[in-house]
Order: C-alpha cells, then sequence, then structure tokens
C-alpha cells in the first residue's frame, strides 16, 4: 500500500522526530533527498541550468539546501525569491556552494527568462503549509514553471494543490516528478491534485516510528486479492450473487451489471427484473439465472439463496423501484446500492437503518442528493465529502469519478490508483456493480470489494484502451495508441486484469 497522513499528523510527526535530532537535521535529509532525485534526472548535473522557485516557508528552505548541494556538483543554480523572507540559512547555504540569487521580487522578465531557459525547476513556493489559491507572486511563477520546456520538480507538494484534500484553486505548478518527504500526503493521491504530481517519488527523512495509522491507502497491484477458488470450491460456496436492475424501460443497466458480476468471480450470478430485462439478460448472460419478478414486497421470494445483492442500476425511482430497493435493504445479507437505487435513498434514508453491511457506489451528483451537499463542492473536496458520507450514512461509500474513493467510519480511505478517463463512459458504473457484488459475495468485506472492484475495474479499462496487458514496467494508462472503449469492451478485458494481480 501506498499511505498517506493528514497534514496535521506529518506535522506532529515532524515535531517529535525534530525533537530528537541536532537542529536542522530534518530539512538536510529532505534536501538530501531532493538533490538526489534532481541529480538523477538530469543528463549531466555539471553545467546544467537549475532554477529554484522559492517561497517564504521552510519548503523553500528544502529548495534552497538542495540547490546548495546542486550547485557544489557544478550545476549553476539561480534562486527565484517569490517572498522578501526566505529561508536565512538556506539562502546562505546557496550563496556559499556559488549560487546565484536574483532580486527580491525580480522582474517578470527576468524571472521569466531564467525559468524558460532551465533544464530543471525545483518548485518550493509551498508545501504543507500553502493555503487557497496561490498569491502573487506564486501564481504568475506557477504558470511559468508549468509552461516552461524543463523538467519541474516539486518539493514536497506541487505548489497551488492543497496537501490535506488534492484541492486545487486558480494556478498551480505541473510538475513531472514531485518528491514527498516522510509519507505521502492525501493531496497528492487525489485528483484534481494528483494529476499536477507526475511520478511521486517518496524519501525516507526517518518519519516512519513517529507516524500514527495512515488516513489515506492507495492499493499496489499485491495489495488486491480477489477471493480465488480453491479445491473444496463449488459454485454456492464460491458465492451467489443476486441483481436486480433495469426494467420495462431501461435494460441496458442491467446487461452491463450483469455481466460485471459474471467476469468478476462469482459462483452465480441470480438476476431479476421485469420480464423484457431478464429476457436480454439471458441472451447475452447465459450463465445467469434468471427470474422474472414484480415490485412487491415479497420479490425476492421466488429468487433463490444469494450471498449478496445489488440492487439499482436501471431500476427507475418511482414507487415500484422504491419496493425493491426496500426488499432487499431489508434483508440481512451484504447490499451493493448503485445508481436509481440512490436516487431511491436519498427519500428514503430511513432503508439504511439495518445491521448487515452496506455499500454505496455513488458519483458526485447522486452522492450530493444523498447528503445535502453541492455538486461541485464535492468534487472540490471529494476525501471530506466521502467520509462525512460514510459517517452520516452509516455505509461503507465508493465515490466513483476522477479518483474513485472508498470510506467507512474509522478506517483509512482507499484511493484507487488505476482509474482512467477512459471510464467517463456510459454504463461503466454498471459494470461496477456487478463485478463489486460479485466480490462481496465471494465474501470479501464491504471495504475491500469496493476498493479491488474499483482497482480491477479501472485496469480493466485499460487494458480494453490500449489493447492488451499493461507492458512490464510500465503504468499501462502510459502507453500511447489507446482506443475509446465502451462499458462491454470493460467487461470482456475484466479476465485479463484479474491475470494481472492474481
Ligand atoms: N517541519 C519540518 O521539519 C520539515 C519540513 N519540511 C518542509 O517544510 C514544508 C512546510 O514548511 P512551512 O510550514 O514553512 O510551510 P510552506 O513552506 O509549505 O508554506 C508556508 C509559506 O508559504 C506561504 N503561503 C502559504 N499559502 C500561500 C499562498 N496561497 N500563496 C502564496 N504564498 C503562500 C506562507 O506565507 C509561508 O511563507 C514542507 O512541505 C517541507 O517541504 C522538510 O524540510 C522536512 C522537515
Ligand atoms: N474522469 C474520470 N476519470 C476516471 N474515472 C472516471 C472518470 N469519470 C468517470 N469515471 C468512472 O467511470 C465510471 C462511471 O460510472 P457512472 O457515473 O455510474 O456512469 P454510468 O451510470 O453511466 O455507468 C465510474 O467507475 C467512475 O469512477
Ligand atoms: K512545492
Amino acid at each position: 500500500m501506498r499511505y498517506a497522513h493528514e497534514v496535521g499528523k506529518v506535522r506532529a510527526a515532524e515535531r517529535a522526530l525534530m525533537a530528537r535530532l541536532p537542529e536542522g537535521a530534518l530539512m538536510q535529509r529532505a534536501a538530501a533527498g531532493l538533490a538526489a532525485v534532481c541529480a538523477r534526472l538530469l543528463p549531466a548535473l555539471y553545467g546544467a541550468d537549475v532554477v529554484l522557485l522559492v517561497g517564504g516557508g521552510d519548503n523553500g528552505g528544502d529548495a534552497l539546501y538542495a540547490g546548495a548541494r546542486l550547485a557544489r556538483r557544478g550545476a549553476r543554480v539561480t534562486a527565484v525569491p517569490a517572498s522578501p523572507r526566505i529561508h536565512r540559512a538556506g539562502l546562505g547555504a546557496l550563496r556559499a556552494a556559488g549560487g546565484r540569487v536574483l532580486g527580491q521580487a525580480p522582474p517578470e522578465e527576468e524571472a521569466a527568462g531564467a525559468v524558460a531557459g532551465a533544464d530543471l525547476i525545483i518548485d518550493g513556493l509551498t508545501g504543507i503549509g500553502g493555503t487557497g489559491a496561490l498569491r502573487e507572486p506564486h501564481a504568475t511563477l506557477a504558470r511559468l514553471a508549468s509552461e516552461a520546456p524543463g523538467t519541474v520538480v516539486a518539493c514536497d507538494v506541487p505548489s497551488g494543490v492543497d496537501a490535506g484534500s488534492g484541492r486545487v484553486d486558480g494556478p498551480a505548478v505541473r510538475a513531472d516528478v514531485t518528491v514527498t518527504f516522510g509519507t505521502h500526503k492525501p493531496g497528492l493521491l487525489i485528483d484534481p491534485g494528483a494529476a499536477y504530481c507526475g511520478v511521486v517519488e517518496l524519501v525516507d527523512i526517518g518519519l516512519g516510528p513517529d507516524l500514527p495509522d495512515p488516513d489515506v491507502v492507495a492499493a499496489r497491484p499485491e495489495d488486491v486479492r480477489p477471493p480465488e477458488p480453491g479445491p473444496e470450491s463449488d459454485k454456492y460456496r464460491r458465492g451467489v450473487v443476486g441483481i436486480i436492475a433495469g426494467g420495462e424501460r431501461f435494460t441496458g443497466a442491467a446487461v452491463l451489471a450483469a455481466g460485471g458480476a459474471v467476469h468478476g468471480g462469482a459462483g452465480m450470478v441470480r438476476f431479476a427484473s421485469a420480464p423484457h430485462a431478464v429476457e436480454l439478460v439471458r441472451q447475452r448472460w447465459p450463465e445467469a439465472v434468471t427470474t422474472v419478478i414484480e415490485p412487491k414486497p415479497d420479490a425476492l421470494e421466488r429468487i433463490g439463496r444469494v450471498q449478496a445483492w445489488v440492487v439499482g442500476p436501471g431500476l427507475g425511482t418511482d414507487r415500484d423501484g422504491e419496493t425493491l430497493v426496500e426488499a432487499v435493504l431489508g434483508t440481512d445479507l451484504p447490499v451493493l446500492v448503485d445508481a436509481d437505487g440512490l436516487t431511491v435513498l436519498a427519500r428514503r434514508r430511513d432503508l439504511l437503518r439495518r445491521t448487515a453491511p452496506t455499500l454505496l457506489t455513488p458519483h458526485a451528483g447522486e452522492l450530493a442528493r444523498l447528503i445535502g451537499a453541492d455538486r461541485d463542492a464535492i468534487e472540490a473536496a471529494r476525501l471530506d465529502h466521502v467520509r462525512r458520507a460514510a459517517a452520516e450514512l452509516s455505509a461503507t461509500v465508493l465515490l466513483k469519478g476522477s479518483t474513485t474513493l472508498v470510506a467507512e467510519e474509522d478506517r483509512p480511505v482507499r484511493v484507487n490508483p488505476t482509474g482512467t478517463p477512459r471510464l467517463a463512459t456510459a454504463g461503466t458504473g454498471d459494470v461496477l456493480s456487478g463485478l463489486v457484488g460479485a466480490l462481496l459475495a465471494g465474501g470479501l468485506p464491504a471495504l475491500d470489494a469496493a476498493a479491488s472492484g474499483a482497482y480491477l475495474h479501472g485496469l480493466a479499462a485499460r487494458i480494453a484502451a490500449a489493447g492488451g496487458p499493461p507492458a512490464p514496467g510500465r503504468e499501462p494508462g502510459e502507453r500511447s495508441g489507446e482506443a475509446p472503449i465502451s462499458a462491454y469492451d470493460v467487461i470482456t478485458a475484466l479476465p485479463a486484469a484479474f491475470r494481472a494481480v492474481w
């Protein structure tokens, strides 16, 4: 897992460690790590042009000390101060190493010329102390760095990105590499901030023993463990998932959710709905066991035993849909509620009072209705809202979108690292519900089923877009020549995604 800690906890751990170390030792560790990464990124350090963007805090101090290290090894280092008060000792070290320092608040052309001509730019404007939109001249410098041809290395956090949340209000540095210290910060893993980071490199500064449990975690492939059938398995023990989706009007969602479950490793998929949806699912997925049901409180009685339910995709939001959602949530089994089921829940929050696990899979719009928040506010602060939703709704909540997050009260929030904007196409959410339902039925706890399902779903989308398994040693999404994909392509690529993690 990659771990991230809230800013307050990072600061507390730094304080505890600093109390045991000689003054300035921690900043030297950070600067040494930063300089080492920069040196690796430059084809030749001797004579390379390095520009430091230096803010008024310790983030600027790190940049100055790293610059001094690079200058001592022959780089031509120029510091651009963004504040009248920049780290004194760091400034002294840079000067002593032969670095150049532009005048305070240098004219824009001078700074622009230096940034545009640099081989490498270190962004030390703001780190974990940055709050709100970047002020001037930071904002202009951030823009110049983002547009410059040189390699941009962000110190700790790309300036303009809120370290705690990933929120970006206005200009921010677009980094090629972010060198972060001690632990990841949530804003490096969550969009929009994550998109500004480039490759994130973690430098160990010895904080580990002083850090509490993480607030946010992102899975690596080895952390994804879908249930694997053993020699004793049979179709019932592997998990039977029941899906209630689609109706007379909406049938695509039913076919896609059933497909996600069929390829999600369920021992059996039981699909139940109105006759038209049942007919189409039966044609497309002969593997599924189908039942025609009517929207009545006893609708589940004819379906047979299942270990987990999925309810909602394409169900409709009227009284009939509500009756089915109520019936499913009335069971003592794990239930995943998606799409129209969530719209029903927005007016029937009472249905969430149950003891068995409930997993909700909203996108930002659906979550807005569920917790009475503004959709844009949710998009801008996804972490806060998914946590709040899990607490208020007493459920596991998977918030879909640019970075999928899964929250459960008192547990670290799971961030899905495999997402791709290729998934932003109609019907992929239905595939996800079927897939996660299969994992729930297979016995995974709701948090693990949701996080593993999101991981496999994103990976399948990347594989589908790239036309094959990810190349070794490369992030799958980095391949060029990707094709647009449909939700159905995601289903078809699920076996390859499972193979990549099993
Ligand atoms: N505390 C420690 O022991 C360590 C801290 N380290 C570094 O110190 C950083 C934190 O340092 P600070 O707490 O001094 O904070 P920062 O340097 O991250 O930011 C504070 C400075 O940025 C300015 N600022 C904040 N928001 C701004 C905005 N929107 N526009 C323009 N200016 C803005 C503030 O006025 C202040 O000058 C970390 O990110 C890391 O880089 C590392 O050296 C490791 C050790
Ligand atoms: N910009 C994006 N980047 C990554 N994933 C995205 C993006 N936009 C949407 N997705 C993913 O695509 C899927 C869309 O689901 P959903 O909104 O329910 O659509 P639908 O109801 O059409 O199936 C979700 O898994 C979501 O996380
Ligand atoms: K920075």
